[in-house]
């Protein structure tokens, strides 16, 4: 009998999974409601079963079938890779206390390994392939244990089963699981997590059985590592692992003692692992086909895929256009001819929805026009189920679409002839500022620093102060004069602190801004934000990306006045602050009708205009934040050089008309920089912070050996945690960073902004900075200021 007999119809149109925060960000309000002890962990489990009925009661709602499993089960409470983890026991040793006799931890232990607890560091966060979601790094280790503790994931499925609903599980796959991982800290050099496969898919196939006995029908393997052709194994042992791995679920684990697999590929083109995947026994396996063509299809291919569904993704999960339905449906039909007439296809999401807003009926600020042009989750279930249906069945949603595209296309403001023309006259000298040794010696003649010198990324403590003002001004409570006033007073509390703390190049401390992305697509044209259009970043943690709709321009300087006022009150230079181009592209929902370099290059003259704006009002330091710079970065090889060209270029442009004596600073964070450290030589700041302090100073020897020469400002507070830093374990820091890359360049900072921190510990941290710093200092022999 073949393996694909009795398998259940894979759900002719389905999503990749949804929004898990709720609509107005129930979630992130229990959850740290929870952290706060406002809530008791059963009452944290109500709302979260709740806000799961909340979504399959909608996801019927809107179309999707109810018997069929075509609407997915994906809650985490924080992340979904820590899920896994989790489900699997596989929990870093210096979490054991918080294990339960049978190995599972309560939702105050899974939390506890997500945030920290006094010495013992969170799992490492990092960025989700290349979106603003960051996901919690395992640690991996030749010991560490693989077993199905508990079964959160089984139970969820069940209580939908129980409400009449056939869900599809969603858990992140195993190669995935294990691409992702470091080695553990006892893991001997060289250890690579990919190697304890074997192991792990003993407990996969626990966890299968499990979901066969509570009655799932499919189960959804993410997959996205597949996509991507940059990880350390070389692609011969992914290959072999995809392949081992789906041979011990699909084949040697066989039905009916496991539910039909269906693996997703997300993210980019699946290239050669297709092949792979489809000679094992998987029953479905999705496709990206926004982000690139289908992989090619030979015989062998086709032949080992009869009876089986491929599913293409072909509305895009990370973005909020409205899809071209007419182009999809070809794109359907192409896939489905290379495949031959014994191979099922299926539509779907390119990703899962959790990228994009719940529903952009919650939008009532929005202009219509716009929002006309806009599909967020809910509305692109309509899209997968009308592809489904075909333009004889969905004729009205396949003549809105064309509308919608016609309408864009000419919608004022979508082109601007002045912001094409400025663009169109840029020249090679536009991208340039003047030697650094030049700019070294006038910025020296004019900003008096001491060696090593202190400074912060920009944001203080967020305050609920300042965002109760911020939600009384959008509420016409308070007027703009009093917020502004509010905003003044934070701002000149910051400078005092400051200046007792003892730092040198101080920042006005971000108080006006709700987000550094979102605040400047507020005050920039051709872009819109939303009012309720929460995505999760991490955690509990979300924002409202922007949407950047058409030719952008700056009406009026944007962040002078905050500046300025914070200069009138000090003599210390203060650092003005912006964030660059390439980092408000990556955070916002941007045009898909161009490329992404012209889209840059005009956020990048913007952002020219503002620093010549701060300089003309007496600002010398001028921080352009870039942390999505990585971001980006293609998840191909073959891509990169051309992304890392232009994104480089946009931030050139936006800062080479500053005068010498002007010190550009960049900041970059929640990455691994490593692989980039040649673009960010590229960028040609003075100084640059970047995160550092949680790897313990890992990027320092790429550092050097890139021959990076400018200021470096390598982070030495975590701060990412409630933690403080001792002065002993700064000063440690630093001499490491002072032996590698040298006193003359070195800055001291901590890793990030200080927003999500609060004023207690913020102020203990850098009182040790500061300490810390004095201390090397003396050990120079320089002279102790500040
Ligand atoms: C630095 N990072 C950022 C990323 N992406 C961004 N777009 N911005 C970033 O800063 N990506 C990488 C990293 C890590 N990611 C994040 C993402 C989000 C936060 C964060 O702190 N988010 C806040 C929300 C920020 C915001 O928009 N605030 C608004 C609205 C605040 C609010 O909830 N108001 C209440 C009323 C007031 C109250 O009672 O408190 C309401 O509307 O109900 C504002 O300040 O006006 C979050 O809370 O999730 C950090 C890092
Ligand atoms: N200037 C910003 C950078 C965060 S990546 C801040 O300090 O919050
Ligand atoms: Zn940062």
């Amino acid at each position: 009998m073949s393996v694909h007999e009795g398998v259940p119809a894979f759900p002719a149109a389905t999503i990749l999974g949804y929004p898990r925060i709720g609509p107005r960000r129930e979630l992130k309000r229990a959850v740290e409601s929870f952290w706060a002890g406002r809530s008791t962990a059963p009452e944290l489990s109500a709302v979260a079963g709740d806000l799961r009925e909340r979504t399959r009661t909608n996801l019927a709602g809107l179309g999707l079938g109810t018997d069929d499993a075509s609407i997915p089960s994906d809650f985490t409470f924080y992340d979904q890779v820590l899920s896994v983890a989790a489900h699997l026991g596989a929990i870093p040793e210096r979490f054991a206390h918080l294990r339960g006799p049978d190995g599972a931890l309560d939702l105050a232990g899974l939390f506890t390994v997500a945030r920290g607890e006094g010495d013992r560091a969170p799992l490492e966060m990092t960025k989700w392939f290349d979106s603003n979601y960051h996901y919690l790094v395992p640690e991996i280790g030749p010991d560490t244990e693989f077993r199905l503790v508990e079964t959160p994931s089984v139970e969820a499925f069940a209580t939908a089963l129980a409400d009449g609903v056939v869900t599809r599980p969603v858990i992140v796959g195993p190669v995935t699981f294990l691409l992702l991982a470091k080695p553990s800290e006892s893991a001997p050099e060289g250890f690579s997590p990919l190697s304890r496969l074997d192991d792990l898919l003993v407990a996969y196939a626990e966890w299968l059985r499990a979901f066969a006995e509570a009655g799932a029908t499919w189960v959804q393997l993410d997959e996205p590592a597949l996509v991507s052709d940059t990880w350390a194994e070389p692609s011969a042992q992914v290959s072999a692992a995809v392949g081992r791995a789906y041979q011990a679920l699909s084949v040697d684990l066989a039905r009916p003692d496991r539910p039909a697999l269906f693996v997703a590929t997300p993210y980019g083109p699946l290239g050669e692992r297709f092949a792979d995947l489809a000679a094992t026994g998987v029953e479905a396996i999705g496709l990206d086909l926004v982000r690139g063509e289908a992989p090619a299809i030979d015989d062998a291919v086709r032949t080992a895929l009869a009876g089986r569904t491929v599913v293409a993704g072909v509305v895009d999960g990370h973005n909020i256009w409205r899809t071209d339905l007419d182009a999809a449906t070809a794109s359907v039909a192409a896939l489905r001819a290379a495949l031959g007439g014994d191979v099922d296809v299926a539509v779907s999401t390119s990703t899962s929805l959790f990228h994009v807003p719940h529903t952009t009926s919650d939008e009532p600020d929005l202009p219509q026009r716009l929002l006309s042009w806009l599909a967020f989750a809910d509305e692109k279930v309509g899209e997968v189920l009308a592809l489904a249906a075909g333009p004889d069945a969905a004729g009205e949603a396949f003549a809105r679409s064309r509308e919608v595209a016609a309408d864009r296309a000419g919608a004022p403001g979508v082109v601007v002839p002045e912001v094409r023309s400025r663009a169109a006259g840029l020249t090679e000298a536009d991208f340039h500022r003047s030697a650094y040794d030049a700019r070294v010696a006038a910025q020296d003649a004019v900003l008096d620093l001491p060696p090593l010198p202190t400074t912060t990324i920009g944001s203080f403590p967020q305050t609920s102060e300042l965002r109760v003002a911020r939600a009384s001004l959008r509420k016409g409570e308070i007027t703009a004069e009093q917020y502004a006033e509010a905003m003044r007073a934070e701002i000149a509390h910051v400078i005092e602190l400051q200046e007792k703390l003892g730092l040198d190049v101080l920042v006005h401390g971000e108080p006006e801004r709700n987000d550094m992305v979102q605040y400047f697509a507020e005050n920039l044209d051709g872009f819109a934000v939303t009012q309720n259009g929460w995505v999760q970043s991490y955690g509990s943690r979300c924002t409202r990306p922007s949407i950047l709709w058409g030719d952008v321009s700056r009406p009026a300087p944007i962040t002078v006045d905050w500046s300025r006022h914070a200069a009138s009150l000090t003599s210390h230079p203060v650092k003005g602050m912006l964030t660059g181009p390439v980092t408000i592209l990556a955070w916002s929902f941007v045009r898909d009708d161009q490329p992404l370099a012209d889209t840059a290059n005009q956020v990048a003259l913007a952002l020219r205009d503002e620093i010549a704006d701060l300089e003309a009002a007496g600002i010398g330091v001028v921080q352009v934040d870039e942390p999505a710079l990585r971001e980006l970065l293609p998840l191909r090889r073959a891509a990169q050089s051309a992304y890392l060209d232009w994104s480089v270029a946009s931030f050139r442009l936006a800062t080479a008309g500053a005068a010498d004596a002007t010190q550009i600073h960049t900041h970059l964070c929640y990455s691994e920089f490593g692989e980039v450290i040649g673009a960010i030589d590229g960028l040609d700041a003075d100084v640059t912070s970047i995160e550092a302090a949680r790897s313990k100073m890992e990027i320092l020897p790429d550092i050097n050996s890139s021959g990076f020469a400018r200021g470096i400002g390598p982070g030495v507070y975590d701060i990412h945690s409630p933690r403080v830093p001792s002065t002993a374990e700064i000063t440690d820091l630093l001499t490491a960073a002072l032996a590698s890359v040298g006193e003359r360049k070195l800055w001291v900072n901590p890793d990030c902004g200080l927003k999500t921190r609060g004023y207690p510990e913020t102020v203990a941290s850098l009182e040790n900075l500061v300490a810390a710093t004095r201390s090397v200092r003396e050990r120079l022999g320089a002279p102790v200021q500040g």
